[in-house]
């Protein structure tokens, strides 16, 4: 097996987001969540792009660096022509972050000595303008995303944020260049490299950016960012057959006959709304917490009852943990965050694993982490993915062709996204 690309995911869904829109470019797209399951692909299966899903965003520097090393052997072991190490459009790193030295490692390891930097994903409206990354059009540290947990993001200056962590110099491409052309952009990135640069920055505005870039940078042994330049790569090499493709990936989609489910343990925002609007078109029950700590058996129990009293031509049943922040707040407050988080995504996961044994093998998930847990517990190994239900959310089937798995991030989607996810199967190229 030889592939066109491999790519090295620092988290769950964000790997599941960059194989989507692979497809949607026309690849023939793996993902691995257990790199090691690499030898358990079928011989004689077509593929052109192969994802390993890590979840290095947050670890350890010297964990993070040794897991996307494994990966990149796994990589190189299939042949892969060029390497995509894929991060948050939201850049999700802080100065002590593992973006730089994953980019070093992987650049030494490729006896490469520059890269490009390319978080934007302008259809979930995530640009980049003088090398500062915008999310729905206010800078990174105004947004949402300086409140995260874990990286609380206080900077948008890309280059200052990776040569925090990185070993190298960092420099931006103007959008004026960009607007020139996959030469001008081409020329930029040899010109940068011969200054001794090493993160090369581009300003990525709309998608017509992403085709420039993903023709500038194609024939990079390395590059980095998120979905949108995998996107814009995979373009550049499919350019001619992308459209047969497309169609090829949405008409060969067929759902597996069993029942189906959603699980949503995300808090989010957009989470927040969709649960809200799917609830007054299916059947759903919000997850009571003190029996998810003190009675958990039984509730499950009665939750797999209810889920399989629901005959399977209807729109599945949803089981809900998300709650809005304040009501998110006063119960984590009670109970402990992490004890909390634990035991929801501790129970979806033991949901999950008892629903499959009694026939349901179609699961949307929204969540990273929850989604994790609830793979894990189903004991997935990798999934073929499918076309997208929206902008980074594909159907996916597990390799063994049994489950029908569609992960979704806790801000993707629109409103009505379980819905949408169950009557259409249409590609977002
Ligand atoms: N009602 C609740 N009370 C306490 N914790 C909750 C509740 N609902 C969800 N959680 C926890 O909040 C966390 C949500 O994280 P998760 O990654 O699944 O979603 P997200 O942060 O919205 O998604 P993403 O990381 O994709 O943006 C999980 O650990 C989940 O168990
Ligand atoms: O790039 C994104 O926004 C997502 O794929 C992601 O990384 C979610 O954690």
């Amino acid at each position: 097996m030889s592939l066109r690309i491999g790519v090295i995911a620092d988290d769950f869904t964000g790997a599941t987001d960059i194989a989507g829109f692979l497809v949607s470019a026309g690849l023939r797209t793996v993902q691995l969540n257990r790199p090691g399951s690499a030898r358990d692909l079928p011989e004689d299966m077509a593929v052109d792009a192969v994802v390993i899903s890590l979840k290095t965003r947050s670890i350890q520097r010297d964990s993070a660096v040794e897991e996307s090393l494994r990966a990149l052997r796994i990589l190189q072991d299939l042949d892969a022509e060029r390497i995509l190490f894929k991060y948050c459009s939201t850049f999700d790193s802080t100065a002590e972050g593992n973006i730089g030295p994953v980019a070093d490692a992987l650049l030494e390891a490729l006896e490469e000595s520059a890269t490009a930097m390319v978080p934007g994903l302008p259809v979930n409206d995530r640009t980049v303008y003088r090398g500062h990354l915008f999310v729905e059009g206010v800078p990174l540290h105004e947004s949402g995303m300086r409140h995260h947990p874990v990286t609380p993001m206080t900077d948008s200056n890309l280059m200052r944020l990776t040569e925090a962590q990185g070993r190298g110099t960092a420099r931006n491409v103007p959008c004026g260049v960009v607007n020139r052309g996959s030469r001008a952009v081409h020329e930029a990135f040899q010109e940068a490299a011969s200054d001794g640069v090493r993160y090369l920055v581009p300003d990525t505005l709309d998608d017509n950016h992403l085709d420039v870039l993903g023709e500038a940078f194609q024939d990079l042994r390395l590059v980095t960012g998120g979905s949108g330049i995998g996107w814009g790569i995979a373009r550049a090499l499919t350019r001619r057959e992308a459209a047969g493709a497309r169609r090829a990936a949405a008409d060969r989609w067929r759902f597996t006959s069993g029942r189906g489910v959603v699980l949503s343990g995300s808090a989010s925002e957009m989470t927040n709304r969709q649960v809200d609007h799917y609830r007054s078109v299916a059947p759903a029950r919000a997850l009571e917490v003190p029996r998810v700590l003190d009675d958990a058996e039984a509730y499950r129990r009665e939750l797999r009852e209810w889920v399989l009293r629901t005959p399977p031509e209807d729109l599945a049943p949803l089981v809900y943990a998300t709650v809005e922040p304040e009501q998110l707040k006063s119960l984590q407050r009670r109970h402990g965050a992490d004890e909390l988080s634990r035991a929801i995504e501790g129970f979806f996961a033991d949901l999950a694993s008892e629903l499959r044994e009694h026939g349901v093998t179609r699961f949307i998930v929204a969540g990273g982490e929850t989604s994790g847990a609830v793979t894990q517990a189903l004991d997935v190994s990798g999934f073929e993915v499918g076309p997208q239900i929206a902008p980074g959310v594909p159907w996916t089937r597990s390799v063994d062709g049994e489950l029908d798995i569609a992960l979704k991030s806790g801000n993707f989607g629109d409103v009505e996204f379980f819905r949408a996810a169950q009557v259409e199967v249409t590609t977002h190229a």
